[in-house]
């Protein structure tokens, strides 16, 4: 096989492997045996260690890649990465409602969704490209921990729409069975336990080699277009459906309310059981203004967008609130 065939069968064999990738963790429809996806990632790797000139970064092979860093560079992020204002109650998120409707002058719907309990992510793709990943940091600053990001195949490399440039923000987090399984061999190991799967993530991503945040099994869920050329969307809901179009891994559930009594109806059915029976912990769902012209009238305060609020579900356990109290005092 001559170089120009070589460069040939390795574009065909990322390709595939990246088809499978995103069908096996994306779709969850995987079409080859797990036997067959790693012969053509053997193929992939061989092809590119006889042909060096071959390898490029966002090739499938370069997933668990890096040498160990010493700190984190710094990355300033195109736009300030705010939180979530809180509501705790009905009356929050009628105060919350009646400051939107006042604002924009009129009817209102909102896109519910739910609020994954791991920590935020930038993540910016160049003509396709994953390129650069950043924790969210102050907001404005956060760490570049790209190598690591790579490490979770979830994470799409190429998307399958190449677009000259998007920034979207996302939530990595640790599912249950992976929290549960990672605390276990650390008490097996005598190393002390994380406390919760959000800082089991926190801890896992923030790892100066990208070798042991792969042993982490992170996953990720993207919600939001910050920055983007070449597409545009006009409600959250559609924002929603184009990065799953894109390939990028985005939660199933969104539940669209006409006006806020319909956010109370649906926040109703989220009773514990159904959020015990999720792979991975939520700690409330977020209440978004689904159309997206809204948001620039509704603007921001200095810490949380005035079109979003966080819903939080009450404490479960009296231990819990009891915690709370002592932490408060
Ligand atoms: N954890 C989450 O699953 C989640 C978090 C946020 C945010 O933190 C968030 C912060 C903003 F300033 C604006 C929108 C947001 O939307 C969000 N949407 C989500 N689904």
């Amino acid at each position: 096989m001559d170089l120009a065939e070589a460069r040939q069968r390795v574009e065909e064999l990322r390709r595939l492997i990246e088809e499978h990738n995103y069908r096996y963790y994306v779709l969850d429809q995987p079409v080859i045996s797990d036997r067959e996806y790693d012969t053509l990632m053997q193929e992939l790797i061989a092809l590119e260690e006889t042909y060096p000139e071959l390898l490029t970064p966002d090739s499938p092979s370069q997933r668990v890649g890096g040498a160990p860093r010493e700190e984190f560079n710094p990355v300033r992020h195109p736009e300030v990465l705010l939180s979530l204002n809180d509501a705790f109650n009905e009356g929050d998120l009628l105060d919350f409602d009646r400051r939107v409707r006042e604002i924009t002058g009129g009817e209102v719907s909102y896109l519910i969704e739910p609020k994954i309990d791991g920590l935020t992510v930038a993540l910016t793709y160049i003509d396709g490209v994953f390129s650069l990943g950043a924790t969210r940091g102050d907001g404005q600053v956060g760490e570049e921990v790209t190598a690591n990001l790579r490490t979770i195949p979830l994470l799409p490399l190429r998307l399958r729409r190449p677009l000259p440039y998007l920034v979207v923000r996302g939530e990595v987090y640790m599912p249950k069975a992976a929290f549960a399984r990672l605390n276990a061999e650390r008490e097996e190991a005598g190393e002390p336990l994380f406390a919760n799967p959000r800082n089991a993530a926190a801890g896992s991503l923030r790892q100066l080699d990208p070798k042991v945040t792969a042993s982490r099994n992170l996953s990720l869920f993207v919600y939001q277009v910050i920055s983007v050329t070449g597409a545009q969307v006009a409600t959250q809901a559609a924002a929603l459906d184009f990065l799953a179009e894109l390939g990028l891994p985005v939660n199933p559930y969104r539940f669209l309310a006409r006006d806020i009594q319909a956010v109370l109806a649906e926040i109703k059915a989220w009773t514990p059981e159904r959020r015990a029976a999720l792979p991975y912990e939520i700690d409330g769902l977020v209440i978004k203004v689904n159309d997206l012209a809204l948001h620039p009238v509704l603007g921001a305060t200095a810490k949380a967008p005035r079109w979003a609020v966080a819903y939080k579900f009450p404490a479960e356990q009296a231990t819990t609130r009891v915690e709370e109290i002592i932490l408060r005092v």
